[in-house]
């Protein structure tokens, strides 16, 4: 499927994104409001029945055809030394997710969500972006147009992952032409590099942006020079969920460094989306706080693979069976003041 049939089309997209269904929201603004609570006291469960409820058009919203997606892609970069772990652990931990056995399987389980797996070209490493741009302009194209398709049947949720060795190091340099600081502010130890693996990642970053900066003029040239598939993947499912009023549950640094090129050029695109967990790599809580958004989890989890988007949504099912389950006063015949 091409959602986003040029990369202009891509661009446009995001001069005209629809808002949540007013009427829905104030309806399910109406209805916590008449549950029997103190107004206010499920706190953040409460404004997550709201977006929920704008986003999917419901005053009660629903989680029955939840979708877990994790997008693949190997990375040139990695020939410099940036990942404690060699560039053939992306397709074997591929094979892993297929068979039910990474963490994102266990995950997607307890949180009652379907899990899509999408490799994208693992024997095509991108260009070490160094060197070169990463991407042609027809492969970031197809990667944003694998991430859209996957929100084509307009599941009710949809919780996004990554699982690419080294790309940590391009969720930094994706970070450092988005937003200000130095590339050592935005640079971590993903899978767990020691001192001269980060000084190698701060360098690799910094002759990224050195060899690109003048040439990052929209979000789309940022993804395909600094970014990789399963990075551009992400941030084309994200737009074609705006587009089609999908909630969105976004994971650790990784996936959110994916959107930081379209949210710095229009910071209104992430109103759909929810931030699951800060994770442990230092740069993300740097990063969502440039995005606008507030993480509903802090458990010192560093994985990816859409790990901590996957727990969040357990907040999501605790919140909208509050919402829909609960009697209002009326109902149980409390008085209400
Ligand atoms: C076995 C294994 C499973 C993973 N699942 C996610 N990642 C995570 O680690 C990678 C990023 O870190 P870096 O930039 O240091 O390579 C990504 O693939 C990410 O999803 C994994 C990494 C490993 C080794
Ligand atoms: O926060 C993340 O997304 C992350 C951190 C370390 C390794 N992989 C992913």
């Amino acid at each position: 499927m091409t959602f986003f049939p040029t990369a202009g089309a891509f661009l446009s997209s995001l001069s005209a994104l629809p808002q949540p269904d007013e009427a829905a929201r104030s309806a399910a603004v109406a209805r916590q409001g008449q549950l029997t609570k103190p107004p206010g006291s499920l706190g953040r469960f409460e404004e997550i029945a709201v977006f929920m409820a704008g986003w999917q058009g419901h005053e009660r919203p629903r989680l029955d055809r939840g979708r877990a997606v994790i997008f693949a892609g190997n990375h040139g970069i990695v020939d410099r030394g940036v990942s404690a772990f060699p560039a053939s652990v992306t397709a074997q931990m591929v094979a892993n997710f297929e068979h039910g056995g990474a963490a994102i399987n266990a995950l997607s389980r307890a949180a009652g969500l379907d899990l899509r797996v999408v490799p994208l070209d693992l024997d095509r490493p991108t260009i070490d972006f160094t060197v070169a741009p990463a991407m042609s302009e027809e492969e970031c194209l197809a990667a944003i147009n694998a991430g859209a398709a996957v929100v084509a049947d307009a599941p009710d949720l949809i919780v996004l992952g990554e699982m690419g060795i080294g790309n940590s190091t391009s969720a930094a340099a994706l970070c450092l032409a988005s937003f200000d600081g130095s590339a050592r502010d935005w640079v971590g130890p993903g899978t767990g590099v020691d001192d001269d693996g980060m000084a190698r990642k701060i360098a690799t970053v910094e002759a990224g942006l050195a060899l690109h900066r003048d040439a990052l003029s929209t979000p789309f040239e940022t993804l395909r020079r600094l970014g990789g598939r399963e990075l551009a993947a992400i941030a084309g499912a994200v737009i074609a969920a705006r587009l089609a009023g999908v909630p969105v549950m976004l994971d650790g640094f990784i996936c959110c460094a994916a959107v930081a090129p379209i949210a710095a050029a229009c910071p209104d695109i992430l109103a759909h989306c929810l931030a699951g967990h800060v994770s442990a790599e230092p740069g993300h809580m740097r990063l969502l706080r440039a995005l606008g958004l507030d993480p509903l989890l802090s458990l010192g989890m560093r994985l990816g693979e859409g790990s901590g988007a996957a727990t969040a949504t357990l907040l999501v099912r605790a919140a909208l069976a509050a919402h829909d389950e609960m009697a209002t006063f009326a109902e149980a015949g409390v008085s209400v003041a």
